[in-house]
């Protein structure tokens, strides 16, 4: 298997400051500060409902702050649209697959190559020798990214056909294709079996030790997040309520008074 190469640009931090976010009377995030350092795996976890999806939105400039900023790479982000924010190197998967799903793998991956493409739809619509070029050149490079997640026995089939997380891991591929700095996963095993799991785990710290990126993760697999988090932040209503290395964490009262919280609103 050959690793991508790492990314050939400098990997940025990335900064959330006193980010809040309101929904009519609701406050989903309130003052949520904490930073992604370079290369490393950050794991942003909480209850349901504490605003951890909202955070990714945020960052990914879907949604906007009422106050507060969110830097990387210079830029602003809180005031950036989704296309500006993926241009300056973030990607993204969803927690529900959002592929194509008629589409072979292949296509869906030359999807993601789209903010790197050069040519216009003129000159590959005419198919002009520089656009078939960077066609060849994105095609070896999406076949390169297929080999490392390990879908590149199924380029060929449409998405839709796959196992749910064969799709997964085709989202996480599409995602590199865009050959991120920052890479943004939301909740990457859900869904999936013990083995698929496991599976997954090993190929998010790989991306990680092959290119070297940043990884923002927003998981429920507690487990899965204590065995390849760097860092995690913990959301609870809305708010931080611990943040540093997972063993530290999951010691932390706060953090164990918010989960048993949940799991007694589940239990009755
Ligand atoms: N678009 C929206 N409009 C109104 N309220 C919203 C919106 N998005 C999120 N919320 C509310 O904001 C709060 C935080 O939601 P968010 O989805 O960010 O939490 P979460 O931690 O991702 O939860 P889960 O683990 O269940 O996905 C919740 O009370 C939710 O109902």
């Amino acid at each position: 298997m050959t690793p991508p190469p790492a990314h050939a640009g400098v990997v940025p931090e990335l900064v959330v400051e006193d980010v809040t976010v309101r929904f009519a009377g609701l406050v989903a995030l309130d003052a949520v500060s904490f930073a992604v350092a370079p290369g490393s795996t950050h794991a942003l976890i909480g209850p349901n409902g504490a605003g951890k999806s909202t955070c990714f939105n945020v960052v990914s400039g879907v949604y906007r702050a009422a106050s507060g900023s969110v830097r990387f790479a210079g830029a602003e982000l809180t005031a950036a649209r989704p296309h500006e924010v993926a241009a300056l190197g973030v990607a993204r998967t969803f927690q529900n697959i959002a592929l194509s799903a008629r589409l072979p793998v292949r296509d869906n991956l030359m999807l993601g190559r789209h903010r790197l493409t050069r040519s216009g739809f003129v000159s590959a619509g005419l198919r002009l020798p520089s656009a078939r070029r960077e066609s060849v050149r994105h095609g070896a490079r999406v076949a390169q990214i297929a080999e490392f997640v390990g879908v590149a026995d199924v380029l060929a089939t449409p998405v839709g056909l796959l196992p749910y997380g064969t799709q997964k891991r085709v989202e996480l591929a599409r995602a590199l294709c865009m050959e991120p700095r920052l890479l943004l996963l939301d909740e990457p095993v859900a869904g999936m079996n013990g083995e698929e799991r496991r599976e997954m785990a090993e190929l998010i710290v790989s991306v990680r030790e092959s290119l070297g990126i940043s990884i923002l993760l927003v998981e429920h697999d507690m487990g899965m997040v204590m065995r390849i988090a760097d860092t995690v932040t913990v959301l609870d209503f809305g708010r931080r309520i611990a943040g540093g290395p997972p063993e530290e964490v999951q010691r932390d009262p706060e953090v164990i008074r918010a989960y048993l919280g949940e799991s007694r609103e589940g239990a009755s």
